[in-house]
């Protein structure tokens, strides 16, 4: 195994070995805090641009699961068609793995996909250093190959359209109610949860003027990098909330940040994120909480909601906006992930209310 060097924007190293794809690497550097997941997490489209950093000691060890597709066209066990992150930064990495479903080990993953995979970086440490000073810019470095890559950008680069799909594509064609899907980077989960309500969607790229077609509802899904970059999503979705017939609309995470900005409000980055399987969330209103899963960095500040709109979801650890809704409408958001994959089932009910009111 080669040795590398990750470097943070600050200036701190951490040492360890390379076990993926050899070629250096720049990148948003994430710490995700979730104890498994990570054939699911590597493929969320939402990683796309990030070094993704596990805190849990011991990866690699359960495999890789085929990369089967469904009836549907929907791969069974990931949650994209390919790996979306720009690295995988680990401690302990089990080059053995033992699971029914595995059918081989990460680095030969990584390696066909041509993404870096290191270990034996104090992932712990390193998630300290992040939560002490933000989240930073790294790169990872070859020792015997030491080539000065540049800096990655992240704020303010349109990732949605790198990840999103190019043309509109149909599943279950005349099903029932038709609900337009505007991809900015969607999980296959979410396009399951809502397929196995028997809905019909569309699902048009994050640009697409969906507003002349005939659909009975929306959604606004997750997706990678600076909301702020989606201009022309926000410019769509304002059009379908000012139009005269009111149909229902849910958003997702990059969907309740997009859903936020086209009613008026803005986003700030987190200082760190929230990205694992156990983000504390509250129904406000009521003492309802729930255990989510969650991959994001920005946030909408809800102090800049209009008045015909307030908060449905607060985060119980920083308090952080973690949904919207509108007051009269069917319009909705969450900024955590109800469909998971990989994570807790505990918020499904949403797409079973967005189905509902369609
Ligand atoms: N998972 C997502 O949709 C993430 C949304 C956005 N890219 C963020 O980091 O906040």
């Amino acid at each position: 195994m080669r040795s590398i060097t990750l470097v943070l924007s600050d200036g701190t190293k951490f040492h360890g070995k390379s076990f993926g794809y050899e070629k250096p690497v720049a990148g948003e550097v994430v710490f995700n805090t979730a104890m498994m997941g990570y054939p699911e997490s590597l493929t969320d489209p939402s990683y796309a641009g990030q070094l993704m950093t596990l805190t849990f000691p011991l990866v690699g060890n359960y495999g890789i699961p085929p990369f089967t597709v469904e009836e549907k066209g929907i791969a069974t066990f990931m949650e994209s068609d390919r790996i979306h992150a720009s690295a995988i930064i680990v401690s302990d990495y089990s080059e053995k793995y033992s699971h029914w479903n595995a059918k081989e080990n990460l680095a030969d993953w990584l390696k066909r996909e041509e993404v870096p995979g290191i270990c034996g970086v104090d992932t712990r440490q390193l998630t300290k250093v992040l939560r002490e000073h933000g989240v930073m810019m790294g790169k990872i470095i070859f020792d015997d190959e030491p080539t000065n890559i540049p800096e990655a950008e992240y704020e303010g680069i349109n990732y949605v359209a790198k990840v999103s799909c190019k043309e509109v594509i149909h599943y279950n064609r005349g099903a029932g109610k038709k609900v337009i899907l505007v991809d900015c980077g969607v999980k296959n989960n979410i396009l399951r949860c809502l397929l196995d309500r028997g809905v019909e969607l569309i699902r048009v790229p994050w640009n697409y003027d969906f507003n002349n077609m005939d659909f009975d509802g929306l959604f606004l899904a997750n997706g990678p990098g600076d909301p702020d970059t989606c201009v022309e999503t926000v410019k769509n979705i304002q059009k379908f909330l000012t139009n005269p017939k009111v149909r229902p609309c849910m958003g997702i995470c990059m969907g309740n940040q997009l859903l936020s900005k086209a009613a008026g409000a803005s986003i700030y980055k987190l200082k760190y994120g929230h990205r694992s399987h156990n983000q504390p969330v509250r129904m406000v209103g009521s003492n309802q909480c729930f255990i989510t899963s969650q991959n994001h960095g920005y946030a909408v500040d809800s102090t800049t909601l209009p008045s015909d709109w307030e908060s449905l979801f607060v985060n119980m650890n920083d308090g952080s906006n973690e949904g919207v809704k509108h007051k009269k409408n069917p319009w909705f958001s969450a900024q955590f992930h109800p469909e998971a994959c990989s994570g807790p089932l505990d918020t499904e009910f949403l797409f079973d209310k967005f189905v509902e009111l369609l």
